[in-house]
């Protein structure tokens, strides 16, 4: 089953919102743990067992993880095998991207199930060109993965580079979807190469969202994005949208309870949005 099917699926049994588990340090000592890798470990498995059995989507980013060693990725690799043992699909947020023979590298580490850091999707970055990426979309079709890839990000800087105008009088931004719709041409019922599109965005930034992909929208929550913002940015295209909220939950725990009202109270909203 590709993951674009995986993915519908898991949207309709459990809801579109998406949990990130990003062990901040200021997170670890509000829950009353170290900055160190006891504190990592009881921190990051402690969110998933609350959260992951709620979340059709998880989403670990890699580098709170690493600034651990090794024994931090070994951490991450349990927080994938346990997120994904609760039925939850797998996102890794590590935003790679580089030559392609490297991508292959990386497409390996991230997608090839016999790795152990393997997951759902990965987000990546187009900025050394969209076909620099070819080795991770190839790796994700042999695998039946998914990539998301940076196209309006949340944060403010993000536009001077996306909304750089390129040869054709497209900005950067737009040629990203314009790829992503190549990719997803045909598939039913969504495509598994999806775009990274901030829930902060002052408007739709003139993006073409029926690229027939999912859409990943950070900024959900701490960085003040909303459900009215996901109507407004992302219009009809919001049937596809992924709001990912990682410190706006983290914040509530380590109550398990409080967590999962968040996912509730989260995904009660969007159900309403969709209509
Ligand atoms: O445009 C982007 C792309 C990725 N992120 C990542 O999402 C989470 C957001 O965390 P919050 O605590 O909900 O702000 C984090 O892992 C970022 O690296 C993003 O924010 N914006």
């Amino acid at each position: 089953m590709t993951f674009g099917s995986r993915l519908v699926a898991a949207i309709a049994d459990r809801g579109p919102f998406c949990v990130g588990i990003d062990p901040h340090a200021a997170l670890l000592q509000a829950w009353g743990y170290g900055d160190d890798l006891t504190g990592l470990e009881r921190f990051a498995l402690g969110a998933v067992e609350a959260v992951a059995p709620h979340c059709s989507v998880i989403k670990p980013q890699a580098a709170f993880y690493e600034r651990f060693g090794s024994k931090g990725v070994a951490v991450l690799e349990r927080v994938i095998a346990e997120a994904r043992a609760a039925g939850a699909l797998v996102l890794l947020d590590i935003k790679r991207g580089d030559i392609g023979s490297t991508s292959q590298a990386y497409a390996d580490a991230y997608l090839d199930p016999a790795s152990p850091l393997a997951s759902d999707a990965v987000t990546v970055t187009p900025y050394l060109g969209f076909g620099s990426l070819q080795p991770f979309v190839d790796t994700a079709l042999k695998h039946d993965a998914g990539l998301f890839v940076l196209a309006a990000t949340s944060n403010p800087e993000g536009p001077e580079v996306q909304q750089a105008v390129v040869e054709g009088g497209r900005t950067v931004s737009a040629t990203v979807l314009d790829h992503l719709a190549r990719l997803n041409a045909g598939a039913d019922p969504l495509g598994s190469f999806g775009a990274v599109v901030g829930a902060t965005l002052a408007d739709d930034r003139g993006l073409d969202f029926g690229f027939n992909g999912p859409i990943l929208a950070p900024g959900y929550g701490e960085q003040g994005g909303t459900t009215d913002d996901i109507r407004r940015i992302f219009g009809a295209g919001a049937r596809n949208v992924i709001p990912t909220s990682s410190r706006g939950v983290l914040r509530l725990g380590p109550d398990a309870g409080a967590m999962q009202a968040a996912v509730r109270r989260a995904n009660d909203e969007l159900r309403e949005l969709l209509g």
